[in-house]
């Protein structure tokens, strides 16, 4: 599948327009980048835990300890890339808004708690003729990171679909965490921040609103992520039960706060 992107109008909803052009992004992990190798590192699934068999190089050539698959999902437009970008190279793509063709993934290691959780990533395309594409790569993750944007109501009232999509294809157990992002444009916010944590607390999931351009709790949410999964596959003896909803809601930052 080609990681390309067609461009688009700003503004979300799921037109598709014609491509037109290729987003110049930096370099990814992905196989569909560029005709790198498109498997990803040869890994043993252990109760759906990719676990490598003795200390393993992950495609970015970093050892870890653990590694595990992340999706980000949402409506086109609400800025899953740029989440993406932002958490993987702490840059943001400024300038015209190219869609996301089909899904792609990259890699990064995070130190959780002195152990190295690979997270792999994969930016699936929000458009609704990539919907039957995305669904297949449901089953095999761990987390996702259900995207809005807080400039854009339709993506916010779309949330309980992608939720029900959710339900039909992941994994019972996966864990799920709503974002609303682009905080930073404070003066096109249309969706509250208390519309959003309402919407989570009523399904049960963490929530806080991030900003790719600035890089507001980006870290935060894939932090939040590896902290869940690699304590729900080691669960030593000793170690206190890890709560994903008090982490977050101890850690995270305000809108009119700092960068994360
Ligand atoms: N102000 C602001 N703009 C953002 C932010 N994140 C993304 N954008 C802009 O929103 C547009 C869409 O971002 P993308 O990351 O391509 O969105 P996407 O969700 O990947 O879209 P699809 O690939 O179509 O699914 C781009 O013009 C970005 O520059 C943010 O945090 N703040």
């Amino acid at each position: 599948m080609s990681r390309k992107k067609s461009q688009k109008s700003r503004g979300g909803g799921s037109s598709s327009s014609p491509a037109t052009s290729a987003r110049n992004l930096p370099p990814k992990d992905g196989a569909r980048a560029g005709g790198k190798s498109c498997s990803p590192d040869s890994e043993v699934p252990v109760n759906g835990v990719v676990v490598p068999g003795r200390p393993s190089l992950s495609n970015s050539a970093e050892f870890y300890d653990m590694a595990f698959k992340v999706m980000l999902v949402g409506d086109s437009g609400v800025g899953k890339t740029c989440l993406l970008v932002r958490f993987k190279d702490g840059a943001f793509l400024a300038g015209s808004f190219i869609s996301t063709v089909g899904i792609d993934f990259r890699n990064k290691v995070l130190n959780v708690d002195g152990v190295k959780v690979k997270l792999q990533i994969w930016d699936t395309a929000g458009q609704e003729r990539f919907r039957s594409v995305t669904h297949a790569y449901y089953r095999d993750a761990h987390a996702l990171l259900l995207l809005y944007d807080v400039t854009n109501k339709t993506s916010f009232d779309n949330i309980q679909a992608w939720l029900t999509e959710i339900h039909e294809y992941a994994q019972q157990d996966v864990v799920v965490m709503l974002l609303g992002n682009k905080v930073d444009s404070t003066h096109e916010r249309v969706v509250k921040r208390e519309e959003g944590e309402k919407l989570a607390k009523e399904y049960g999931v963490p929530f806080m609103e991030t900003s790719a351009k600035t890089g507001l709790n980006v870290d935060l949410a894939f932090m939040a992520i590896g902290k869940e999964l690699k304590h729900r596959s080691m669960k030593l003896p000793n170690e206190p039960k890890f709560k994903l909803h008090e982490y977050v809601r101890k850690e995270v930052k305000g809108s009119g706060c700092c960068k994360s």
